[in-house]
């Protein structure tokens, strides 16, 4: 979704209680659904999309590394608008990951597939079984440099798959942008036979905890449903 059509959701909603400055804030990714999202609460976000590199360190945990991930892309973001007097304070970047045990019960990640064959790959191991998705998100303030991160995870439990099946979803083409080469939101929703959690922390942002931080960190009021 472009600039100018979140501008529009947003505007059209007239019962919306988002102040014109609350509702103008950087969003830091890249992912359309994120942008959904949030334009759905009645934000207008203006979409900043970082270049940082996603590379699991050595002994870094799933949750370690998208932490560290989603503060990056945030403070990526700021220091390349650090020139610019953009009125937007507040920027929110989130990182989600695929998270499965291997038969040793250690956990391996999952990311998006570089290509058709990892994807198919990725698919095979989450077939029949359940799996973890975790989504970290970050708030940064750009006039004070406060940055507060936070995790959410929900489980996810998947029907088994046949490799003729997981050869006509790679087809779909809905694998290459999405970690753990599915996309619950769309065609993939019926390779899902249960979840506990967020169906948001799955699509890649937990609104309701994202909505709870910033106004828990003074940069949201008035809106519905957070006790201020
Ligand atoms: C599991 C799952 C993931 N996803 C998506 C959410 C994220 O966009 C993506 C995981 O990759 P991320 O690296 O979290 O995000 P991104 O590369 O899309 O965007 P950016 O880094 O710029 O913020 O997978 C779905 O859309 N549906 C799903 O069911």
């Amino acid at each position: 979704m472009s600039q100018a059509s979140s501008d529009a959701i947003a505007q059209n909603n007239s019962s919306n209680p988002i102040s014109d400055t609350q509702r103008g804030f950087i969003l830091a990714s890249g992912s359309p659904r994120r942008l959904e999202l949030m334009a759905k609460l009645g934000f207008a976000p203006k979409v900043r999309v970082s270049a940082v590199p996603e590379e699991r360190g050595a002994g870094e945990s799933p949750s370690e590394y998208t932490r560290r991930l989603a503060l990056a892309k945030a403070e990526a973001v700021r220091d390349e608008m650090a020139a610019e007097s953009d009125v937007r304070d507040w920027i929110l970047a989130a990182d989600t990951i695929v998270i499965i045990e291997d038969e040793a019960g250690r956990e391996v990640v999952l990311e998006k597939p570089a290509d058709g064959d990892e994807a198919a790959e990725m698919l095979g191991r989450l077939s029949g079984r359940a799996h973890v998705v975790e989504t970290s998100y970050c708030w940064l303030q750009r006039s004070t440099g406060r940055s507060k991160v936070e995790s959410v995870r929900a489980k996810v439990e998947f029907r088994e798959l046949t490799p003729e099946m997981i050869a006509r979803y790679v087809a779909t083409g809905e694998s290459l942008d999405k970690a753990g080469s599915y996309g619950i939101q769309e065609v993939g929703a019926a390779l899902v036979r249960r979840i506990e959690g967020s169906y948001f922390t799955v699509v890649g942002l937990p609104v309701c905890e994202v909505v709870e931080t910033l106004t828990e960190l003074g940069g949201l009021s008035g809106f519905p449903f957070q006790d201020e």
